[in-house]
């Protein structure tokens, strides 16, 4: 899973929205509320992988890197990342729902980066939740 940088690190338009193809028939339109499917988002090289980024935050609040929102974030405790959690979970519906793939994919990273944090926060690696999948 490839996991775009944060507000402010990120680069614009590491994903392109491609229209997707109509084929007319009234059975192609979407009801409310119906998921769009994209045909594809332009490939772009990841930046990081969802396993590279944890071990990036899990070196950085080890060292309690100067900088790192990670350390100030879990400084704050989990009620404050909860909140972060919670906030970009509803971000990435109304991004999904309303803004596109290109922006929900924006709104996704960056709720699995604050999932991430939440995971530091509670003591977890990445094994402990995969095991849940
Ligand atoms: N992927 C992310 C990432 N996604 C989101 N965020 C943070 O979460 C915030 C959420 O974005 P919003 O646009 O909602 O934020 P905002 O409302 O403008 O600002 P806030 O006041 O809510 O922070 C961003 O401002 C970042 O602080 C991230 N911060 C860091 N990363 C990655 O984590 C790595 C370590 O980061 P540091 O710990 O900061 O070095 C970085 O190299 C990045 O790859």
């Amino acid at each position: 899973m490839a996991v775009s940088r944060g507000a402010g690190h990120r680069h614009a338009g590491d994903l392109k929205w491609i229209t997707p193809r109509r084929t007319g028939g009234k059975d192609d339109a979407p009801g409310p509320g119906a998921c769009r499917r994209p045909d594809r988002l332009e490939e772009s090289p990841a930046v990081k992988t969802f396993e590279e980024l944890f071990a990036e935050l899990q070196a950085k609040a080890a060292a309690g890197t100067p900088g790192s929102g990670t350390v100030a974030a879990l400084e704050k405790g989990v009620h404050f990342i909860g909140k972060k959690v919670v906030e970009e979970a509803a971000e990435s519906w109304m991004a999904a729902e309303h803004e596109g793939p290109e922006r929900a994919a924006e709104e996704i990273s960056q709720l699995l980066y604050q999932a991430q944090v939440l995971m530091l926060a509670t003591g977890l690696e990445l094994k402990d939740v995969y095991r849940h999948l």
